[in-house]
């Protein structure tokens, strides 16, 4: 693992308002999604309320300072839902001697306001409002992929603009997974050294595309782009007084649907070096938006694809008539996370 470098300069990732759905927006969103994977949106420029970020993150809290006999009632399975400990996830697994040093719980589809799942006990008088935000934060990618459908200049006959937001319609179940994640403080005696242990180790996330929220003040996350770099919470530009934007990146599946247009760029999170040693906790929220798992990864029908002549992915595998679903796709994914078998 490469050592952070205190002197890397912070990606240069555009913000953008989305609170209009015109031509203009979407042909920003996947100029930055072609050549970053990553871009911030304006958490006001969003149906999602500021108010609510703040009290899913104390929720989070909550939960995670809970005794650790309550989260393992939870603990997570091969539905991918559930409590993950501390060092029991390894994003790299070629490059990491141990699991990451955090602990992450993920909830998957509710239904009807009901979780799918057992809820632990610190959440559990909360299942309707977490509920609530899963569904803020599905609307919000729906609203982005329509986006990114005008920008990709989806064929009008095909479905146009509705064409990824109809594989994302909650008509089936989903790999769709609301992720509260939690990076304590590093304890003087767990041996961390910074060259070979990780917060979360370099990986990219499997699904369309993916919603991070990030506090104030507690930095860490880094993207493979020139070198390491790192991303801060509150990008150059944007007030520190103002909610922080609203970093969206784009999954492996989307980079694979659109024949590796749209990048799925590496990232992973590290004490910041700025910060004192074993740093300070980090708190950060994932929602990792996905098709119904029966959508099939047909190549997308753009004409801005077919102009940058796009042969990778899915329009490698059309060619050799192999059309993957959406639950394949991610299912090889997850097996090479967890080691899980491929059964
Ligand atoms: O905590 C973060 O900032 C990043 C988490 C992440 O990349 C992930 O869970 O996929
Ligand atoms: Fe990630």
């Amino acid at each position: 693992m490469t050592a952070q470098s205190p002197l890397a300069e912070a990606a240069q990732i555009p913000v953008i308002n989305v609170s209009q759905t015109d031509s203009e927006t979407a042909d920003r969103l996947v100029d930055a999604a072609a050549t970053f994977g990553f871009v911030f949106v304006e958490l006001e420029s969003t149906d999602i309320n500021y108010n609510d970020v703040q009290r899913m993150f104390e929720l989070s809290k909550a939960f995670f300072a809970s005794p650790k006999s309550e989260k393992a009632k939870c603990a997570i399975s091969e539905n991918n839902r559930g409590w993950s400990s501390m060092l029991s996830e390894t994003l790299d697994p070629d490059n990491q001697r141990r699991g990451d040093f955090k602990e992450a719980f993920n909830f998957g589809e509710f239904q009807d306001g009901k979780a799918q799942q057992p809820i632990p006990d610190a959440l559990a008088a909360e299942e309707s409002y977490l509920s609530g935000f899963y569904d803020s934060c599905h609307d919000l990618c729906v609203r982005l992929l329509q986006l990114f459908a005008m920008g990709l200049k989806i064929d009008e006959s095909a479905g146009g603009k509705h064409w990824f937001s109809a594989r994302h319609d909650r008509s089936g179940p989903s790999g769709s997974i609301l992720r509260l994640l939690h990076y304590p403080v590093i304890p003087e005696d767990a041996g961390y050294v910074p060259e070979k242990d990780i917060r979360a180790g370099a990986h990219s996330d499997y699904g369309s595309i993916t919603l991070l929220f990030q506090r104030p003040g507690q930095e860490g996350l880094e993207i493979l782009s020139k070198g390491w770099q790192p991303v801060p919470v509150h990008p150059d530009g944007v007030d520190a007084s103002r909610p922080p934007p609203i970093l969206v990146n784009i999954g492996d599946l989307l980079s694979y649907w659109t024949g590796g247009h749209l990048k799925s760029t590496v990232h992973r999170v590290v004490v910041p070096a700025s910060a004192r040693a074993g740093g300070e906790d980090r708190y950060s929220m994932a929602f990792f938006c996905h098709p119904v798992d029966t959508a099939l990864l047909v190549p997308v029908p753009s004409e801005l694809l077919r102009e940058h002549g796009k042969k990778r992915g899915a329009m490698e595998a059309a060619t050799q008539g192999r059309v993957i679903t959406a639950a394949e796709h991610l299912k090889d994914r997850l097996a090479a996370t967890y080691g899980w078998t491929k059964s």
